[in-house]
């Protein structure tokens, strides 16, 4: 207990200071102003407060390469950094949010080159983002596109959106989190049965086992993920960022862990101006201004 509280008061210390360092001006992408191989960026919404990053590596289905990995984490760093930005969403193409690892790529790795370059290591980048991130899936998010997913804060899925982790079929097994994050997602009989079978699972089932937290009809999908990460964004980005973390925290750690965790951290809010301004526009019956302090 007293080795969570630690683990409490420096994260804690950390994400708050590392919030106040925030610069007010950082660097924005655009989908005109940058040049991207493998996805395409830009900044919508009515404030102009949630990013979205397209997959875009249509003849290959949006399969996970490294150039094109690379090119996610370089923007979700960007975004991460960026104190104009409060939610980011992850898409692809209709066909495909993506197919996978890059089979082609990766067929000639030996086991001493994944050891030695800790292969998927570097994928992690979309798990560490401390702003919200939206996954909207439409087509084929498979092996390695589905643990991209997974590894988002919440999954929006189009009404033709199909899941899977069909690295068995290739004779390995999924590496970036699908026989974990599945499990804990859907339960163990059914991540068993589409780890050891391959099969996909499309999205109404998806959202049935929890996977997905809502099925859109597909043309109207990025649509909808954009207004939810603007419905976030109405928040204190300080706040929801602690409140991400607690929420993931349940994933992490043991329940009595878990429960300390959140109680120390909803005690830190009262130590934000946010946490005063919220209360003290409900009291005045106005909307709060949030300045993420
Ligand atoms: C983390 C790990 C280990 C992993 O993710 S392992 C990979 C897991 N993913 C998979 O096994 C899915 C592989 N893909 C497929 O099974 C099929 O492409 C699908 C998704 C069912 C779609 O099938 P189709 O509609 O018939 O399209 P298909 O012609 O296969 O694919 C279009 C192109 O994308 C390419 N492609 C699709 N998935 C790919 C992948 N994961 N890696 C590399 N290329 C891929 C495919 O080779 C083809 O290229 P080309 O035209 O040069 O032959």
């Amino acid at each position: 207990m007293a080795n969570i509280a630690k683990l409490f008061t420096v994260r804690t210390q950390t994400l708050l200071q590392a919030a106040a360092r925030q610069p007010q001006v950082a660097t924005r992408f655009s989908s005109t102003g940058s040049n991207w191989e493998f996805i395409k960026t830009e900044v919508t919404g009515e404030k102009k407060n949630v990013a979205v990053i397209t997959l875009n590596r249509p003849k290959a289905l949006n399969a996970l390469c490294n150039g094109l990995m690379k090119e996610l984490s370089t923007a979700l760093k960007a975004y991460g950094k960026d104190a104009n930005i409060s939610a980011i969403v992850l898409t692809g193409s209709e066909k495909a949010f993506a197919a996978g690892a890059d089979i082609k790529e990766m067929a000639p790795n030996t086991y001493s080159q994944c050891i030695q370059g800790n292969f998927l290591n570097d994928w992690t980048e979309v798990a560490r983002t401390q702003k919200p991130i939206i996954a909207a899936v439409n087509g084929y998010a498979l092996g390695g596109g589905c643990e991209l997913a997974m590894m988002c804060d919440i999954i929006y899925a189009g009404d033709k959106a199909k899941f899977g982790q069909p690295e068995i079929a290739l004779g390995t097994i999924p590496g970036a989190g699908g026989t974990q994050r599945l499990t804990r997602v859907v339960g163990k009989s059914k991540a068993m049965e589409m780890c050891l079978t391959g099969n996909m699972i499309n999205a109404q089932e998806a959202e049935k086992v929890g996977l997905v937290s809502k099925v859109i009809p597909a043309d109207q999908l990025l649509g909808e993920a954009v207004k939810l990460g603007e419905k976030i964004g109405t928040h204190s980005n300080l706040i929801v960022q602690l409140c991400k973390e607690a929420v993931n925290t349940a994933y992490e750690t043991t329940l009595q862990e878990g429960l300390k965790f959140e109680r120390r951290t909803f005690h830190a809010t009262f130590s934000t101006a946010d946490r005063k301004e919220g209360m003290q526009a409900f009291v005045e019956k106005r909307p709060a201004k949030f300045t993420s302090e």
